[in-house]
């Protein structure tokens, strides 16, 4: 893992007061933080044209999803180096991701796997793509509507890079299954709970944990 920030947060500076190495990665080469920053506005357009189309599939208006859940990008750069013996170690273990949803840009080489019936199955890289992940939070407001999909990446011989743009939610959001969503047939599946508390637990929790389980109703 490379580099980690979040291209559109207007409130910053423009020079980084958070250490040498983020002043590093954004002048090198000259132009990179402002390219980073125009990168976070499409993928925040791009975020919220999607967010549209899943309420849509929920049989919601197009802005329930981000009224529900209000939620920025922060994006993260993952290298893998090449791996002389890739049979004997994991590029990224198992994992649901925390936030709402994930869009993944691989570059060509493959490694992304998602699970799928108990079986892995390989995400071919196709060029120009994002892959849309559903994660956690989506799985909570949709209630269980949408599951977050479990996925990993495998190490391998060639170097792999890839731009994860993680969309989560504020701080202060109250995550909880769409009362529209909820039914007697269907009650809540999970426990509603303010975003900067399921970040204590999912931090203490292992990556491999299925983390959401944590806050699921009736067991
Ligand atoms: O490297 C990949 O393809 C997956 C990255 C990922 O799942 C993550 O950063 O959460
Ligand atoms: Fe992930």
């Amino acid at each position: 893992m490379i580099a980690c920030f979040s291209p559109i947060s207007q409130e910053e500076p423009k020079s980084s007061t958070r250490g040498a190495f983020y002043d590093l990665v954004l002048t090198n080469p000259p132009g990179a933080h402002e390219a980073l920053e125009s990168y976070g506005e499409e993928v925040h357009k791009l975020l919220q044209r999607s967010l549209a189309l899943v309420s849509e599939a929920l049989g919601q208006t197009p802005e329930f999803l981000s009224t529900k859940i209000p939620s920025s990008i922060g994006t993260i750069l993952n290298h893998y180096p090449p791996c002389p013996q890739p049979d004997l170690v994991m590029g990224l273990a198992s994992h649901e991701d925390g936030g709402v949803c994930t869009f993944l840009q691989q570059s060509e080489v493959l490694g992304l796997e998602v699970l799928k019936d108990e079986q892995w199955v390989p995400v071919p890289p196709v060029a120009h793509a994002f892959i849309f992940i559903v994660a956690d939070h989506l799985q909570v407001v949709s209630n269980d509507r949408f599951k977050s999909v479990t996925h990993r990446a495998l190490a391998g011989p060639i170097a792999r890079s890839v731009i994860a743009n993680f969309a989560a939610p504020d701080m202060d959001a109250v995550i909880q299954p769409a009362s529209e969503l909820c039914s007697d047939l269907k009650p809540p599946a999970l426990r509603s709970i303010v975003y900067k508390d399921v970040l204590k637990v999912l931090l203490k929790s292992d990556l491999q944990a299925k983390r959401l389980e944590a806050f699921r109703l009736g067991q």
